[in-house]
């Protein structure tokens, strides 16, 4: 076909009749042969027959409308009445559906507005007047408005389902895209060559048939736009679509879609002579053909599925031995896949699974299990692998020691074959290697954290019977081999976290100077949870103490890397300035860092390079929480660390300890563990970290300690009573890597023990901490006040069910108290704790009314009371102010003296003077039975916290003391201030 001819034919055509010529139009056409046919019809047959047309014609609503308007503006009802009586075989427009059929007698017809055919409703996918739009285009004019019906006719390929938006697959769709579009144009391309090879040769027959009215019709539009119509007066073909039938098809083109091309291109090359019936045959068996291929495809769907599923309930010796994650393994035998890789996608992800389950071969080539198979890159471990359930024998036979290497893990349990492993990948993320080292750590720690605990109870019922046959104690036993490779494993683990983990920079400063780290054992002697033995046979860390529960969560908690001010607002005093040369970065020189004061850089002689500055940018070690059996979640250290060594800083919110109690009594009424380090005894300050901390909150206690706690100076004066601290963690002596982090609490006022009538503590928590010279609880008992550091042994029991201090002492099966002290005459049962509590309560008061005073006296102190981010450009000066802080703390000696308040720190212990810590009270006892001397119940008097309150000018309301215990902070500081002055 010329360019030319092409031209003419590919023009669309818009015919539409002449306003006044419709009436004409009809009647001209009322001569017809078929209306002749069906006036010789009897009446009701000739009505069926003549139903569906005249229907079909209000199937071009816009004509009929306009028609109809026209005739009545015209006054031409009757022209419009003839139109309506009309026969309307006459119209305008031919029959060309996709179906074939020239026929108008099926049913309803509809016209394209553009072309003007008229196709059968049914045909084109609307069924009822309903469906029919208002304007209609066929499938050669719009094919778009038809892709279902063409899909349907297969003239474009079946659709496919989305895939997921990565970069390939959308590379994919839009190659899937291209071709769906390549094939929709082949499809009208071929539709509109079957159209016109159709028309020649019906506009022969029709022309015959219809005789001279029917070729004026097609006459009369050529004539209105014969530039649209071709040779043969019939144009189907869209705009702009046949010219780009000439570009090369796509590469991607599918095989049957180059396949269907070859046979729709057929006709071409041999064109029918008379067009139809050999097209549509054609047609139909290309339908049918994409039917059978759809089918086809569904059906090896179906038997991919199928083989599947089968496969995945085979057992697992029928499964082929194939490689997962598609590494391929040299060695292996059988071939694993067909060596045609499936075509279908499903049956490619059939084939992926049944290669993940793969057996893994071993060295010598055999398969080892089949089940649980490494990827090639760790092939070299197969032999280690356990055997999985019921292939023990096989495994072990299969499974010969390498020489050089640790044997295999032949005491293991058997694996069931039902898990999953997920061995890592060839490539990993530093992320992921992260991740899944600290999980294995995590892992090992608890083995050997459980493994301690066994080890503890053996020797516990070991010391027990041997001494019950008077021999000595056994000693400790060899480890076994499995826990020797879990130690050497946590050495591995830990050396990469030492390299590779979070903060791995800021440690390996600090490591600098540091020891090469020797290995970690929890079994060796010197571990920091000894067992205590005990020559009676009786020991406080006895199996009844011990929980060995499944560890649970800690409670949340949110994570600070500075104080935060909650009871008041942060002090900003001046700090002594020292007079370090500017080189010097003030090092162990420095009279600063001699008496715990840390340095303020804008004032420090060295400036930026001073190195006694505040802790919270200090870098520290990686320090892991881990669970530690009955003592809960403690730190660990990964690392080794050394003496002197700082470990972190203990961060918390700073309240008063009236809050403190509130929140015991409320906020941590159900929990098990508290968070309180005393801050400032003096004051009434205690840091919590219940709430908000970092990881220090988990240090546990020991009776003896491998850490101890110093409270630096940050800035004001002890003496000004206007100081700020930090409060910083350090090794006490060289630490292994491994060993829990511990520290001596150093217990206060704030747990008094109760003691029974013999000075003998009778309720309090159990301290497991397992030291030999452990006290056996959880509170420091004060011996100036006569009382016996802890029940002795044999003893314990008989006393602690003694339920009042009232109660007869129980007859002791070791005959007179061994220890003879001077005691103190006890008065009452509750007079204890209530003298210390109160008295502790009292000496708060008097620190704050002092500040209250500074306050009042001196303006610039007052102007002190400001937040972080405020200004003040008056210089501030305090009583006391640079006076060298009292040594008192370096030395531990606490304002609160033994003798005034016994169970407020005094401590004979050099670990805990610098600091007299609150944290890990007990809750107090729930049931009066269970201890009949709580130990907080007296402090929470409302009266008291309140006594300190007027110091500080509290003119508010008064409050109930029957009711619940008030917002202290609320009261002393108005909530707008509180907002704008607590530092956050
Ligand atoms: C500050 S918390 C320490 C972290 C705590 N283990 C946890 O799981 O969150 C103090 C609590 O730990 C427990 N604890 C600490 N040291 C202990 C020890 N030596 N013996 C028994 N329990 C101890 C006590 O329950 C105590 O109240």
């Amino acid at each position: 076909m010329s360019v030319g001819e092409d031209e003419k034919s590919m023009e669309p055509e818009h015919p539409a009749p002449a306003e006044n010529e419709v009436a004409e139009h009809h009647a001209q056409d009322d001569p017809s042969d078929e209306a002749q046919d069906e006036a010789e019809l009897p009446a009701p047959e000739a009505e069926a027959e003549r139903t569906p047309t005249r229907r079909s014609r209000r199937m071009n609503p816009a004509d009929d409308a306009s028609v109809k308007d026209e005739a009545q503006a015209d006054g031409t009802s009757d022209a419009w009445d003839a139109m309506e009586d009309a026969p309307e075989s006459t119209d305008e427009g031919v029959t060309r559906c996709v179906c074939g059929s020239t026929d108008e007698n099926l049913g309803l017809m509809i016209q394209c507005e553009t072309c003007k055919c008229w196709q059968h409703c049914s045909c084109m996918g609307m069924h009822t007047e309903d469906d029919c739009p208002d304007v209609y285009y066929c499938e050669q004019c719009r094919p778009e408005n038809h892709t279902e019906l063409l899909r349907s006719y297969g003239f474009l390929p079946a659709k496919v389902a989305k895939r997921g938006a990565s970069r390939g697959s959308r590379q994919a769709v839009a190659k899937e895209s291209a071709r769906e579009l390549q094939e929709a144009r082949e499809a009208i391309r071929v539709l509109a060559e079957e159209n016109a090879a159709r028309l020649r040769g019906e506009n022969v027959a029709e022309g015959r048939a219809r005789g001279p009215g029917s070729q004026r019709s097609v006459s009369k539009r050529r004539t209105m736009n014969s530039r649209d119509i071709g040779e043969d007066g019939w144009e189907q073909i869209p705009p702009g679509l046949l010219l780009e039938k000439e570009e090369p098809p796509a590469d991607d083109e599918s095989d049957e879609t180059r396949k269907r091309k070859r046979s729709t291109e057929a006709p071409e090359a041999t064109p029918e002579p008379n067009g139809g019936p050999s097209e549509m045959a054609k047609r139909r068996r290309l339908q049918a053909e994409a039917a059978q291929r759809e089918r086809k495809q569904d059906e090896e769907k179906k038997e991919a599925a199928e083989r599947s599923r089968k496969e995945r309930a085979a057992p697992r010796e029928e499964s082929k031995p194939r490689h997962p994650n598609q590494y391929t393994y040299r060695g292996r035998q059988e071939t694993p896949v067909s060596a045609v890789p499936p075509r279908s996608r499903e049956a490619r992800r059939v084939a992926r699974d049944a290669n993940s389950r793969s057996a893994t071969p071993l060295p010598d080539g055999s398969s080892h299990l089949p089940s649980h198979t490494m990827p090639e890159h760790l092939a070299h471990l197969a032999y280690l692998q356990p055997p999985t359930t019921g292939d023990e024998e096989a495994a072990a036979e299969r499974v010969a020691p390498q020489p050089g290497l640790p044997e295999p893990f032949a005491l293991i349990t058997p694996i069931d074959p039902s898990i999953k492993i997920r061995y890592p990948q060839k490539r990993m993320t530093m992320g992921e290697m992260r991740k899944r080292v600290r999980a294995i750590n995590e892992y090992v720690t608890r083995v050997q954290i459980e493994a301690v605990e066994r080890e503890k109870r053996v020797q516990f019922l070991g010391s027990i019977v041997q001494s019950d046959a008077g021999d000595a104690p056994p000693e400790p036993t060899a480890l076994p081999m499995s826990m020797r490779f879990v130690e050497q494993l946590t050495d591995d683990l830990n050396q990469f976290q030492r390299r590779f983990g979070a903060g791995a920079a800021g440690a390996a400063r600090v490591e600098e100077d540091q020891p090469t780290p020797k290995r970690a054992s929890p079994f060796s002697p010197k571990h920091s949870v000894p067992l205590k033995r005990t020559s009676s046979g009786s020991s406080l860390s006895s199996l009844d103490s011990l929980d060995l529960d499944e560890p649970t969560s800690f409670q949340p908690y949110k994570t600070i890397s500075r104080n935060v001010f909650v009871s008041r607002p942060r002090i900003y005093g001046d700090s002594p300035v020292c007079q370090c040369h500017p080189d010097s970065a003030c090092d162990e020189r420095c009279i600063n860092r001699f008496m715990q004061v840390l340095c303020n850089p804008r004032k420090c002689p060295c400036g930026k390079r001073c190195t006694n500055t505040s802790f919270d940018k200090r870098p520290s070690p990686p320090l892991d929480v881990v669970y530690v059996g009955a003592r809960g979640w403690g730190l660990v250290t990964p690392t080794a660390l050394h003496k002197g060594q700082y470990l972190g800083q203990y961060c918390g919110e700073l309240i008063y300890m009236e809050e403190a109690m509130r929140r015991a009594h409320s906020v941590y009424a159900a929990r098990k563990n508290y968070y309180f380090i005393e801050y400032d005894a003096s004051a009434g300050e205690v840091i919590d970290a219940g709430l908000r901390g970092n990881k220090l909150r988990f240090v546990n206690h020991s009776c003896e300690p491998n850490c101890y706690f110093e409270k630096w100076l940050l800035s004001g004066s002890e003496e000004g009573r206007n100081a700020e601290y930090q409060l910083a963690l350090f090794a006490l002596r060289d630490i292994r890597a491994g060993e829990e982090i511990t520290y001596d609490y150093g217990w206060s006022a704030f747990q008094p023990p109760t003691l029974d009538e013999n000075g003998q503590m009778i309720s309090g928590e159990r301290c497991l901490c397992g030291a030999p010279s452990c006290t056996g609880w959880l509170a420091r008992i004060p011996k100036k006040r006569g009382l016996s550091r802890h029940p002795k042994d044999g003893e314990a029991k008989t006393q602690l069910q003694i339920p009042t201090t009232h109660a007869a002492p129980a007859p002791s099966a070791q005959g007179p108290q061994r220890r003879r002290v001077r005691r103190q005459p006890v008065k009452d049962e509750e007079e204890i704790p209530m003298r210390s509590a109160e008295k502790a309560l009292a000496r708060a008061a008097r620190a704050r009314r002092r500040r209250a005073r500074l306050a009042q006296r001196s303006p610039t102190a007052a102007a002190s009371k400001r937040t972080r981010g405020g200004s003040s450009s008056e210089p501030r000066s305090y009583e006391g102010e640079h006076a060298v802080p009292s040594k008192a703390r370096k030395v531990g000696h606490m304002e609160l003296t033994p003798s005034e308040t016994p169970s407020l720190g005094s401590s004979d212990s050099p670990l805990s003077s610098p600091l007299s810590s609150l944290s890990s009270m007990s809750p107090p006892p729930s049931s009066p039975e269970s201890s009949p001397l709580t130990p907080c119940v007296l402090v929470f008097e409302p009266s008291s916290p309140m006594d300190s309150y007027w110091d500080y000018g509290y003119e508010g309301p008064l409050f109930d003391p029957a009711e619940s215990t008030p917002d202290l902070n609320a009261m002393l500081w108005p909530r707008e201030d509180r907002a704008s002055q607590v530092v956050e």
